[in-house]
């Protein structure tokens, strides 16, 4: 695949990111948070790493009924992918979650955790990769068979987010069952949170909650 080039089933009018973007409002601090590696950010995505689209996934639109994303799309892999291994990172706009800025940037579905002691979060719901396209495991399969991790990326010198495939024995997977099958949908937990607040939003009780989306690796 070309340099230039975007994944198949891409969206038109969403721009394609190749490295993380940074909100022009977020404080020398913040991005320093995002440019140091501290001792506990064991996990990293190596220097040979690909960039650009995944050859490892393949974003598909969903038509079935039962999906309860039908009418969306999904991320499904394009060949098998070994337990605990790096899937790809999430792109989008690292952004403030304090305030003001946070006020003025409101919370998507897309919304990600980066740092939350530092107040930084990605936002790929504008911009991003395929990582947004990643679907919550609930109403499609019994667990999920990935999760975010943090990491660390040593082609950037930069903290990054990214997918990796839920190692054997983790989440109630089975050593037995191990990775993920060609052509399975990658499916992660969104938390609790996330779909808590959705309920709380439908009966009209949103307003001031807490950013819930993928807050923890936990169904
Ligand atoms: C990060 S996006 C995932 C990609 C999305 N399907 C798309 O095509 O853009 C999150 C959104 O996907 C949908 N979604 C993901 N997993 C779901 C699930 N298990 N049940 C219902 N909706 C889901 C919800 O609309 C959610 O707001």
């Amino acid at each position: 695949m070309g340099k230039d080039a975007l994944p198949k089933n891409w969206p038109a009018g969403i721009p394609y990111l190749s490295g993380p973007s940074y909100a022009p409002h977020i404080t020398k601090s913040q991005y320093q948070v995002a440019k140091t590696k501290t001792l506990d950010l064991v996990t990293e995505i190596p220097r040979d790493f690909p960039r650009g689209p995944s050859s490892l996934v393949r974003i598909v639109p969903i038509r079935d009924p039962s999906h309860p994303a039908d009418g969306q799309a999904g991320l499904f892999a394009t060949k098998h992918l070994s337990p605990g291994s790096l899937i790809l990172p999430y792109y989008g706009l690292a952004h403030s979650s304090v305030p003001p800025h946070s006020l003025a940037h409101e919370q998507s579905d897309y919304d990600l955790w980066l740092d939350r002691d530092a107040g930084l979060a990605v936002d790929a719901e504008k911009a991003g990769n395929e990582a947004r396209f990643v679907n919550d495991f609930r109403g499609v399969a019994t667990r999920p068979n990935c999760e975010f991790r943090e990491c660390w990326d040593l082609r950037r010198g930069e903290r990054c987010m990214a997918v990796f495939v839920l190692p054997a024995g983790k989440n109630g997977i089975k050593k037995a069952v191990v990775g993920i099958g060609k052509g399975e949908e990658l499916l992660v937990s969104y938390g609790k949170g996330f779909w808590g607040k959705r309920r709380h939003e439908g009966e009209g009780e949103g307003e001031g909650e807490d950013r819930g989306i993928y807050e923890g690796h936990n169904p």
